[in-house]
């Protein structure tokens, strides 16, 4: 444990010895000045916790003020050091005028040793502790960046995307409440974070809370914490997303999910800007920026009874709806490029490129996981790829359920040349055989085969 360092400045040299002696063994390092000009440059050489300081350094002159004057400049330039100023005129008044200007403690001259021990180490000790504090919120502060980091771009140049950016950038800087819509994969968080980066609460986290994922009954104890004792579990006091996300950006993803129960909840926490955590009276004031998420159609479930309409008319303020991935035409091609890239970087495959008939069929493919689908598709295609091209069959593209549409037709020809390619497979150099396994006829099946390109 460090014991701390401690700079006396006294421009009286009996005074400074009699310190030195009391402080060196109970001390990691006691340093004596007698000019008090050279104090700030002697606290750049060393991290001191505490300095002792004279009130009055010229001959003459007991008005404090130069002692004060020191104080503010050391505080100006460490306001973690603590100060304890010495003087030999009991001055109730230069007391409190020192302690106002920041001075921790204050001790008259002639000192009783022990006294002034016992000062000396609490004044480190609050040192040390603002020192720790600033630690930590230096910590915060690089973690709050980390966690910000926007290492995901958003990619495509679209209208539909580009309509949507622009809303986010109209909206971002307002506070209001912001409802994103779409389906599965389509980028609803990544704009959420966008949304975050472009608002005045960048520099602030934005804490993110999937409802799918939490059980009903971690959830309240999850979005407004608890104190300890509330529930069997509760076995320390813990703060809710709600409060870590104060000042930033809390991000409700799947919201629909929601039960009605904690709807109420959620609705009252959003109308009176505050929360108790659970098993506590206290409220505690939360300032944030909410956005939602949801793949479903909230106003359905307000019909149905499901989602109450007062929590929905809150949240949608503003909704952003984000176009599916098949509703962005050469957007799919610009994202397979980037992700291409991307992965190939990853697996060390870097002249990997794709055939026109591979462009062709991830175009036509209706993507129904959307970006995510996109990205899965190309990573597995680029592991397992052989050369340097990824061709169609490269892609294993799952098929569409419902109504029948040019992509679904797509995806029926797939399966039917990858049943015929299975059949040859099955039955090498013999193309009756493999007719016959299809339950097709010999020229069927050629006709097939050249359709295909087999
Ligand atoms: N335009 C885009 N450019 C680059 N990557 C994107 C884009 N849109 C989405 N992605 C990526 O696709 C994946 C899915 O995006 P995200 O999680 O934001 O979608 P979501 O709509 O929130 O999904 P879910 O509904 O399943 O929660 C993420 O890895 C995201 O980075």
């Amino acid at each position: 444990m460090p014991k701390g360092n401690i700079l006396v400045v006294d421009d009286n040299k009996s005074v400074l010895s009699a310190l030195e002696i009391l402080l060196s063994p109970e001390f990691d390092k006691v340093e004596c000045l007698s000019n008090p000009n050279l104090l700030i440059s002697e606290l750049r050489k060393a991290p001191y916790h505490l300095v002792l300081l004279d009130m009055n350094f010229k001959a003459g002159v007991n008005t404090g003020n130069e002692g004060i004057y020191w104080l503010q400049q050391i505080k100006e330039n460490h306001p973690e050091i603590s100060v304890v100023l010495i003087t030999a005129y009991g001055d109730v008044e230069l007391a409190v005028k020192a302690l106002k200007s920041g001075a921790t403690d204050f001790v008259l001259k002639p000192w009783e040793n022990s006294k002034m021990l016992a000062t000396v180490k609490s004044a480190i000790q609050l040192s040390m502790s603002r020192q720790e504090v600033k630690n930590l919120k230096l910590r915060e502060k690089e973690l709050k960046k980390v966690i910000n980091q926007d290492e995901k771009f958003i990619i495509g140049s679209s209208p539909e995307l580009m309509q949507v950016l622009s809303i986010v950038r109209k909206v971002a800087k307002t506070d209001t409440n912001i409802l994103i819509t779409g389906e599965n994969g389509t980028g609803k968080e990544l704009v959420a974070r966008e949304i975050h980066r472009l608002s005045n609460r960048s520099s602030e986290m934005m804490v993110s809370v999937d409802m799918g994922a939490v059980s009903e009954s971690l959830f309240e104890s999850e979005l407004f914490g608890h104190v300890k004792g509330a529930f069997t579990d509760a076995r320390e006091n813990r703060a809710g997303k709600f409060e870590v996300a104060n000042k930033g950006t809390l991000f409700l993803d799947e919201i629909g999910n929601l039960s009605f129960h904690l709807q109420a909840k959620l609705l009252a926490a959003l109308q009176n800007r505050e929360i108790t955590r659970i098993g506590s009276n206290q409220p505690i004031p939360v300032d944030i920026r909410l956005i939602c998420a949801t793949n479903k159609n909230l106003s359905e479930l307000v019909e149905k009874g499901l989602f109450r309409e007062d929590l929905l008319y809150r949240i949608n303020t503003i909704q952003i709806e984000i176009p599916p991935l098949r509703e962005r035409g050469n957007d799919i091609l610009v994202l397979a490029d980037f992700f291409l890239k991307k992965y190939a970087y990853k697996y060390d495959k870097p002249s990997l490129k794709f055939n026109n008939q591979a462009q062709e069929k991830l175009l036509k493919y209706n993507w129904p996981g959307n970006i995510r689908e996109l990205e899965h598709s190309i990573e597995k295609a680029v592991i397992l790829s052989e050369n340097n091209v990824l061709k169609a069959d490269d892609f294993f593209l799952r098929p569409v359920s419902g109504n029948k549409t040019e992509n679904d037709t797509l995806k029926l020809e797939e399966m039917e040349k990858r049943l015929i390619m299975l059949a040859l497979e099955k039955t090498p150099g013999n193309v009756s055989a493999a007719a016959d396994q299809l339950g097709i006829t010999r020229q069927t099946l050629y006709n097939k085969m050249k359709k295909f390109g087999l």
